[in-house]
């Protein structure tokens, strides 16, 4: 489903006739969805109804649990079908970065947490590694916050500091796409404004995917909205769109809250 027949914004990831089963249970049916590059997609939906297993099968975080699989149609990334054999999974994970619902930074200084996946893919040089810390802890409006506190342990940030360090250390390894599953759930209002303006700011350089259950969220933050009803999408379009006039009677429902 494109939200835009007209759009020409290019592709990041494109979802062609996706079918899903966990075992014998299908989670996902028949999704066809364009993602467009530079631009924030909100996925809202009731509980159950696929988000998070769709988010999943973009960096084929799905493959970690057995019996789990698409089990018809494709998932291309850049033009290239993600289950090809030419994709590994462990490059493919380095180029889409996940954000999960709680914050997990590693029991380490802030400054290691944010360095880990530069360490992981061989960088040794210090000063490469010291700047792309820096870089990537501005990029996520933290440098000032930490800057003078970077090898004391990551614990002693607040929670919504916390998890501006986890999106830093996803920058670090300079993904082209974030994928953020309920990113501000564990967070106070004033923590969430922050994050959200960050992930407004990660705009231009990032395809970013958001999986929320907060609708002001999506309506603050993403350009596009699919709003998925067991297991399908059964609506994409601009969020302008998608909220003030939806062309479905589900949606129209779940937005005015009258089931969840
Ligand atoms: N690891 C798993 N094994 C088996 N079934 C699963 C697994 N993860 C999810 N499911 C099932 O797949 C369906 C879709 O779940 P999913 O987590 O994608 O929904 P969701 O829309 O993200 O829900 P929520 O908003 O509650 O996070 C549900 O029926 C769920 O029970």
């Amino acid at each position: 489903m494109s939200a835009n027949s007209q759009s020409t914004v290019p592709v990041a990831i494109e979802v062609k006739d996706v079918d899903f089963h966990y075992g014998k249970s299908r989670a996902l049916k028949d999704i066809n969805l364009d993602i467009h590059r530079n631009e924030i997609t909100a996925f809202i939906g009731p509980s159950g109804c696929g988000k998070s297993t769709l988010l999943r099968c973009f960096n084929r975080m799905n493959d970690l649990i057995p019996d789990a699989r698409v089990v018809k149609g494709e998932i291309r990334i850049d033009g290239v079908e993600i289950h090809s054999p030419e994709v590994d999974g462990v490059e493919l994970r380095r180029r889409i970065g996940m954000v999960f619902q709680k914050s997990n930074p590693f029991p380490r200084s802030i400054f290691e947490n944010v360095a880990y996946g530069l360490r992981i893919q061989g960088e040794k040089r210090k000063a490469v590694i010291t700047e792309k810390v820096e870089k990537a802890l501005r990029g996520a409006a933290l440098w000032n916050e930490v800057k003078d506190r970077l090898h004391e342990s990551a614990f002693g940030l607040s929670g919504g500091q916390q998890q501006r360090l986890c999106i830093a250390r996803t920058m670090a390894v300079e993904p082209a796409i974030i994928l953020m599953d309920e990113p501000c759930s564990a967070l106070d209002p004033i923590a969430t404004a922050s994050v959200e303006e960050l992930i407004l700011d990660l705009r231009s350089d990032y395809t970013i995917v958001i999986v929320t259950h907060n609708m002001q969220q999506a309506t603050r933050v993403s350009d596009r909205t699919a709003f998925f009803y067991m297991g399908e999408v059964a609506e994409y379009d601009f969020t302008s769109k998608l909220f003030s006039n939806p062309s479905n009677p589900k949606t129209e429902q779940y937005i005015t809250g009258r089931f969840g």
